[in-house]
């Protein structure tokens, strides 16, 4: 079923696509079963393809990925599609800038590069609810990812504005995508509700017609449950795997046809607080070889990375609640700043031995900057903005409210109550059944008390008057994307408890600090000193002239603790000095304004600020620091050392 009409890009870019590409009626893409293998418009075809995720990567930069991705060797790529981040709020849609799917596609298909999609609905990926929109649990009995009818409403109307955006890009109609995942590891998820998977297989065919290609993925142990009647069914594993016991098993579901690996791992996810994850090159080479050597199709996942900006992580549950970093380097062939590794010329050397691979030379590592030591100033405490960072004023209600019942998807949300009666003593205060999503800042009168945090610490000890103010600023780290309970609220779960006192009467204030931070700051005027000396959610600042020539940089906040920063009103992402692995957040050169113009770079410290509120710009990434400091043998003395302080004029 073809869309009624074609945008205008569609109808300017198809006839050069029919043009560039052979007919569209001669092209296909099919499993030939007598021979396990691909056909490519009737000819053997295996594909080797890397996983690249538009999301994570700003879009001036889409090309540069790609053409690094051709040169390696590969003749296609993969990405998922997150229906959060096309659809904030239901029925509003956006596929505009770094979201332009179709501009992506194209970006492809210009370097050459052939598509495997994967548009879920889930899609896993470490990212903010798997790729699931927040906004379905403001029903909170809705069952995710099942055949629950709400699920199902919502997933058939996303779907119905998706898929026939990429109807024209189907290999057979003139574009270059080639197949088409149905779900993510169903199998691993566990409600195993065949009649879900049904559903998705007949909305996928209704509106993309009968001969795209469409497939599964799961690990070994969820094809019973992922696999279905219709779809191909492939499997992903890593190198440290038993590839031929896994291909085995796939045999049992796809006993013909080519034996297909969709991830396999080049590197691994790293989560706040544990040590960063790499996968040895050897490992990852002799792996790739030894599955082409069998003649099968593989997709390298990751083979660019790229960064979780902004609230984009997701999280995972492994006996505790564990937020994804920031960076997903993932420790794949192309770095989060979009450098080659050793790693991409071993799987090149690799893949040159069973198909071409282009000559010419790689494009150079991206120039790269130090700028700094920068002094920040201190603009104000979190509170003493209020009025800006919630517009609207307050919710009231006797209990707690979460995120999604308020409509807040992502950042930071206040509740705010009043002491009922004076506590005399420190007496205990926490939220019960673990009910701090993800992590909770609170002060009494203004005055920072310290931190709950889910699964991590749950008590504090309070004093306060008859009266007194007790305000919590609670995180969102960033909601689950893996395991059987997607359904994450965040926020207050629970009425805390203060003593034997249930706490209720709470205003909650849903923070827009990225709207404030977009178009704050403009004089310092605006600055909002706070009467105590600054700890907890603080705000600071400075703005800055680049010296020299710009370059891609990574940013450094040592003695910082934990909060989120901005670069000129873009949201760079969250750091966590103190937690680790990662030290540096990536910025990309493009964000920055060049010599001449004034850059301005944004704060929200949410716990301590260090003595001297200093950052600098260090021209290597820190990804690996110890669990217990930094190990600073990862940075050249000189790198450290940095240039001579900037003292800048200025605000
Ligand atoms: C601990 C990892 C959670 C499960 N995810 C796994 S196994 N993976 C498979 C999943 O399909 C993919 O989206 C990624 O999430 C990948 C890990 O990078």
């Amino acid at each position: 079923m073809a869309p009624k009409k074609l945008s205008c890009l569609h109808s300017l870019l198809l006839p050069l696509l029919t043009i560039l590409l052979p007919q569209a009626d001669t092209r296909s893409f099919v499993v030939d079963r007598d021979h396990d293998r691909f056909l490519l418009d009737g000819d053997p075809f295996r594909y080797v393809s890397g996983s690249l995720h538009y999301f994570r990567v700003p879009r001036v930069l889409w090309a540069d990925r790609l053409l690094k991705m051709r040169w390696s060797g590969l003749n296609a790529i993969q990405f998922y599609v997150p229906w959060n981040y096309h659809e904030p709020q239901p029925g509003v849609y956006n596929f505009n800038g770094s979201r332009n799917l179709i501009a992506f596609l194209n970006e492809a298909a210009l370097a050459n590069l052939l598509v495997i999609l994967r548009p879920g609905p889930y899609i896993c990926a470490e990212w903010e609810m798997g790729g699931l929109p927040s906004w379905l649990l403001r029903k909170p009995e809705i069952h995710l990812r099942t055949s629950d009818p709400d699920f199902l409403a919502a997933v058939d109307s996303w779907f119905k504005v998706l898929l026939p955006k990429i109807y024209p890009w189907l290999y057979h109609n003139g574009g270059n995508i080639i197949s088409i995942q149905v779900e993510n590891e169903y199998g691993s998820y566990g409600a195993c509700d065949s009649s879900y998977m049904r559903h998705l297989a007949g909305l996928f065919r209704a509106l993309l017609g009968e001969k795209i290609l469409l497939f599964t993925t799961d690990g070994p142990e969820g094809l019973q449950c992922g696999s279905l009647q219709g779809l191909y069914t492939t499997v992903d594993f890593g190198p440290a795997d038993n590839m031929t016991k896994i291909f085995t098993l796939l045999r049992k579901y796809e006993p013909h046809g080519p034996l297909v690996n969709s991830e396999y791992y080049t590197g691994w996810l790293d989560y706040w607080g544990q040590n960063h994850s790499t996968r040895s090159v050897s490992a990852i080479t002799k792996g790739l070889e030894n599955m082409l050597e069998l003649g099968a199709s593989v997709n390298t996942y990751m083979f660019h990375g790229g960064t979780n900006f902004g609230y984009w992580n997701g999280a995972d549950k492994k006996g505790r609640f564990l937020p994804i970093t920031t960076s997903y380097d993932y420790d794949a062939p192309i770095s989060e700043a979009g450098d080659p590794t050793p790693k991409l010329f071993a799987l090149r050397n690799v893949i040159s031995k069973f198909q071409e691979v282009p000559l010419g030379p790689l494009p150079p590592p991206s120039p790269k900057m130090m700028l700094g030591p920068l002094t920040l100033h201190l603009v104000g405490h979190l509170l003493a903005f209020l009025d800006l960072l919630c517009p609207h004023g307050p919710i009231n209600s006797i209990l707690p409210m979460t995120f999604e019942a308020v409509k807040q998807d992502h950042g930071f949300m206040l509740y705010r109550t009043y002491l009922t009666h004076t506590i005399f003593e420190p007496t205990p205060f926490w939220v019960p059944n673990n009910g701090v999503h993800d992590r909770a800042y609170v002060m009494v009168d203004g005055v920072f008390q310290g931190v709950l945090e889910r699964n991590m610490r749950d008590k504090l000890f309070l004093m306060g008057k008859l009266g007194s103010k007790l305000d919590i600023l609670l995180e969102n780290m960033g909601r689950l994307s893996f395991g059987s309970n997607s359904s994450d609220f965040k926020g207050l779960l629970e009425p805390p408890i203060l003593g034997h006192t249930v706490l209720t009467q709470w205003m909650m204030f849903p923070l827009k600090i990225d709207n404030l931070v977009k178009w704050w700051f403009p004089l310092q005027l605006l600055k909002r000193p706070h009467p105590q000396a600054p700890s907890g959610p603080t705000f600071y600042s400075k703005t800055f002239p680049i010296v020299g020539s710009a370059g891609d940089t990574f940013l450094y906040l040592p003695g910082w603790t934990k909060g989120q920063v901005w670069i000129n009103g873009f949201n760079l992402g969250r750091y966590w000095t103190t937690r680790g692995p990662q030290q540096t957040l990536y910025v990309p050169r493009f964000l920055l304004f060049p010599k001449g113009a004034l850059n301005k770079i944004t704060l929200l410290e949410l716990e301590n600020v260090p003595l001297q509120p200093q950052v600098q710009f260090l021209d290597k990434p820190i990804l690996n620091s110890t669990l217990h400091g930094l190990r600073i043998d990862s940075l050249s003395a000189d790198t450290l050392s940095a240039s001579e302080p900037m003292e800048l004029s200025g605000h």
